[in-house]
């Protein structure tokens, strides 16, 4: 056998003996860790933050903050021991809970390669995008990153607007051949489930120029592939899978990825199949793509830019075939649901908040008389650009629904912490910086930061778009990269997809609010914020039935 071979065939075992080894050390250190974290008598800080002590390996925090609605334990947390607090995961292992903004600012930016992602929240990624950006760490991301950022850059992002109004549009033509032949004129719709549909045909042209058809074909394979992958496979997790969360992190890479790729169970069962869809449709696309570049066909979707934007780098930072699939897997998950279900709490939050929705109407109205009196038909990105009022709805949407709201780190080397404000130990003494042992484990809270009364102001919790007209909020650390929001994280791991997002969201917003009155039902009453990697609408007592977010949908009056 040649020597390669031997190579390339024990390689993968090798990782495996390095990983363990590593996390074999990050369990002596843990000791250490805990040292640092609980004051005892030789640790660099002198007592824990807030200790939120778990009760049992059963009712630990962790348990706390991954099984409760969003925000829940985070809100409860910072209220009542600020914006860093330790707690206990499921083997009574620790971890720092964060939303302070110079701490948050450090961690995504200043020491950012310093704090990689968990190993075993890497192994979620990859059940729904494989070997992609929101899984790679290290080199291996930053070659990654340097070739995806280019097809998102703001021209390119500005271009697809027309796309994202067409399929709003599509959205419009179907619900109003439904209420016309209502007798009231009303309907009921799950929201979500339609905008599901939409934003992925909206990104099966942007991304890729190909057509899922998922709006006329609710049977489609790709429909089929993604419906109910987030709550089925990422939903609230039970006591035991938090515990086998915690175990995995002791288990090396290669045995977890095993396990993942033949362990039976629904959920990798349905990540399984959704991969075997995806990754078909992907080497399809990037082998007409490449073809297609081959030939001096040029292509303006996302795939077209990255196949050029990766063939144009040298052997060593070009991405291969299996990385390529991934990334575009990666951009079909990373932006789908996160953009669908931003559009829908902000039409949850225009319904419960009638005048705000009236008053973005109004604007809507106003910018559609402006567009015809210059004889066009369609909003431009300037024109997106100029509506203050429909920016300040979204921007309070993403800082009120964040649909992901949490991100997990460990830190890769000692280090020491800085803190916008000073913390109090158990001791009494107050510090402005905590050191941080190599191996410890955070998490970012997204859904925190964004509701710091001391950024935002005091009516954090409520629904209010003025905030962003009147020059209330304060400015403080720079981290987010959208309006300083933490909702795209921020960094060098910062969402690649922001502009995108921002255009689509803003374009179905303003052709539904333009057509329809939003407004509640009594369903909405039940609705819950469920954490499934990203923050789905599902309803008390019918969590099971997955995503559901039912408004009441009539006919907008034009003479407003
Ligand atoms: C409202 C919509 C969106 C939200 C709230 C959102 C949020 C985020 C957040 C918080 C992260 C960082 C995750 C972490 O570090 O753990 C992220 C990363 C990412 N997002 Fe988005 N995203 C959205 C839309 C999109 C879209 C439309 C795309 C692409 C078409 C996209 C592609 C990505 C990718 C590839 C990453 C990984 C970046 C990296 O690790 O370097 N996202 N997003």
């Amino acid at each position: 056998m040649p020597e390669t071979s031997v190579v390339s065939r024990t390689a993968p075992y090798l990782e495996s003996v390095f990983e363990c080894t590593e996390n074999l050390y990050s369990v002596y250190l843990h000791d250490e860790e805990t040292l640092y974290l609980t004051g005892t008598p030789s640790s660099r800080i002198d007592g824990p933050l807030g200790v939120y002590p778990g009760t049992n390996a059963h009712e630990c925090s962790l348990r706390e903050l991954l099984q409760t609605q969003v925000g829940e334990a985070d809100f409860k947390w910072q209220e009542r021991y600020g914006n860093v607090v330790h707690f206990k995961t499921a083997l009574g292992g620790d971890m720092l809970f964060i939303s302070d903004p110079k701490a948050l600012q450090y961690i995504f930016q200043t020491s950012g390669y310093n704090y990689q992602k968990l190993p075993e929240r890497r192994a979620l990624s990859r059940l729904h995008s494989g070997h992609g950006l929101v899984w790679a760490d290290g080199e291996t991301h930053k070659k990654q990153r340097k070739v995806m950022l280019p097809p998102f850059s703001g021209p390119e992002s500005k271009a697809l607007l027309p796309v994202f109004n067409r399929y709003a549009e599509m959205v419009t033509l179907k619900w109003k051949d439904d209420l016309s032949s209502s007798p009231d004129h009303s309907m009921v719709y799950n929201v979500p489930a339609w905008l599901s549909r939409a934003t992925m045909d909206a990104i099966g042209e942007a991304a890729f120029d190909y057509h899922f058809n998922a709006m006329e074909d609710v049977d489609s394979d790709i429909v089929k592939g993604y419906n109910g992958l987030m709550n089925i496979v990422f939903g609230s997790p039970s006591a035991g899978k938090i515990l086998v969360l915690d175990i995995a992190r002791f288990i090396p890479r290669a045995v977890i990825e095993w396990l993942q790729d033949y362990l039976p169970g629904k959920g990798l069962q349905k990540a399984r199949d959704s991969e075997a869809l995806t990754s078909g449709v992907a080497r399809t696309l990037i082998k007409s793509k490449s073809e297609a570049l081959a030939e001096g066909r040029r292509g303006r979707d996302i795939l077209s830019l990255l196949v050029k934007a990766n063939k144009s780098e040298n052997e060593k930072t070009r991405m291969d075939e299996n990385e390529m699939i991934s990334s575009m897997r990666t951009i079909l998950f990373a932006g789908h649901e996160t953009t669908s279900n931003t559009i829908s709490w902000a039409l949850l939050e225009l319904s419960r908040n009638p005048n705000a929705q009236a008053q973005l109407r109004k604007e809507i109205r106003e910018m559609e008389s402006a567009i015809r009196a210059r004889g066009d038909t369609e909003f431009s990105a300037t024109d997106m650009d100029q509506m203050s009022y429909a920016l300040a709805v979204i921007k309070e949407t993403l800082r009120i629904h964040p649909v992901i709201h949490h991100t997990f780190r460990r830190a890769m080397k000692d280090d020491v912490l800085p803190l916008s404000e000073p913390i109090r130990t158990k001791s009494g003494k107050l510090v402005s910086e905590i050191p941080i042992a190599k191996g410890t484990r955070v998490v970012l809270s997204i859904a925190g930061y964004n509701r710091n009364s001391e950024l935002w102001g005091a009516d954090v919790h409520s629904f209010h778009p003025e905030r962003w007209l009147d020059g209330s909020i304060k400015k403080t650390q720079t981290i987010g990269v959208y309006n300083n929001l933490l909702t795209f994280a921020g960094g060098i791991r910062a969402c690649i997809g922001w502009r995108f997002a921002v255009h689509e969201v803003q374009a179905f917003l303003v052709e539904l609010i333009s057509n329809f009155e939003f407004s509640l039902t009594e369903d909405i009453q039940r609705l819950r914020r469920e954490p499934c990697g990203v923050m789905l609408p599902t309803l008390e007592g019918e969590v099971e039935k997955g995503v559901q977010m039912p408004l009441k949908v009539t006919l907008a009056t034009r003479d407003e």
